[in-house]
């Protein structure tokens, strides 16, 4: 059966840097062709944390919005040409493009004064406590992995490009689109006006996803299933949640909120938006299964 899906692309699709990313992306092409393959239609979003952390990093000057576009730039550059490698291989000639996505936020957000997303590399605790001091980031532990810099995280209200995405994507193009979670945007009359954060890939999915009306929005990550009782003795993996237990395990805090907690969230809200829609949390490697129902956590209303 044919579906229109949005797949959002976590950091083990993408690598630690430029190089691993151009080798990762031959391999994170190949469930993305399968599923274009099989008949669905495939709108590709991506995450852009490392990334955009290790840009700000090296040019600590350039404004956040700045480092968020150049991310969607070379991480799109890197994913459209795998794509379309995939694709010739395959004797396909589908057309593949990236679009510079711009997502609104409102400008008094609450997250502009509470910096919750994770960006850049792993620290220990001591390497974290200089990084506040000398330059006044600000460091939070992240589920477990180390100490990160927070960056604010605004939630997504509207995307720009959406026109032009569903143009594209209604003609058969596949679209990689809100990458990073796109550019942080606040609307002022006429002009779109680029704030200091990063959005959640994860939310900017859900968002794009219920814009086009899609069927399927599948979070790739780096685990097959989402757990309760994570890296417990007591851990269960799950194969379907329905929301209001989803709802009861997050009040229960089984998903940290760095890594599974925005996926949860996003794969919930997608599934309440209208009847008949579904999320999957499911890896990279099992998205094919995933969408034919063989693994992966469904989420459903
Ligand atoms: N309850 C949970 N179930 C499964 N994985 C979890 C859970 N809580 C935290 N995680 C961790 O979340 C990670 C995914 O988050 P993250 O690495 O931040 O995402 P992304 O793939 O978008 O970069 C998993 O690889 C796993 O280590
Ligand atoms: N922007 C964003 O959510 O990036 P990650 O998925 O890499 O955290």
């Amino acid at each position: 059966m044919s579906n229109k899906i949005v797949v959002a692309l976590g950091g083990n699709a993408l690598g630690k840097s430029p190089k691993e990313q151009l080798e990762l992306v031959k391999e994170t092409a190949k469930p993305i062709v399968d599923l274009i393959q099989e008949g669905n239609n495939v709108i590709v979003a991506h995450g852009n944390g490392p990334q955009v952390g290790m840009i700000n990093l090296a040019m600590p000057d350039m404004p956040f919005p700045e480092c968020g576009a150049m991310s969607q730039g070379y991480i799109g550059y890197h994913l459209q040409n795998a794509i379309r490698e995939e694709f010739l291989n395959r004797g396909m000639n589908t057309p593949v493009s990236t679009v510079v996505t711009q997502v609104i936020v409102d400008k008094d957000d609450k997250a502009f004064n509470n910096p919750t997303k994770p960006i850049g590399s792993f620290y220990n605790e001591e390497e974290a406590k200089k990084l506040e001091q000398e330059k006044g980031y600000d460091m939070k532990e992240d589920a477990g992995r180390g100490y990160r810099r927070v960056v604010p995280s605004p939630i997504p209200i509207d995307i720009a490009e959406k026109e032009t995405v569903k143009i594209l994507v209604d003609n058969g193009h596949v679209v990689i689109t809100v990458g990073g979670g796109g550019i942080p945007v606040i609307e002022d009359n006429n002009s779109l006006i680029g704030v200091p954060a990063v959005i959640d890939k994860d939310f900017a999915s859900e968002k794009i996803a219920e814009i086009l009306d899609a069927d399927y929005l599948i979070i790739l990550t780096a685990v097959e299933k989402v757990a309760i009782n994570f890296g417990k003795e007591n851990e269960q993996f799950l194969d379907k949640l329905n929301v209001d237990d989803a709802y009861k395990y997050i009040d229960e805090g089984h998903f940290a909120p760095g890594s599974m907690l925005p996926k949860v969230r996003a794969a919930i809200k997608f599934a309440e938006s209208k009847s008949g829609r579904k999320s999957l949390i499911t890896s990279l490697e099992r998205a094919a299964d995933g969408i034919q129902g063989k693994t992966g956590t469904l989420i459903v209303k």
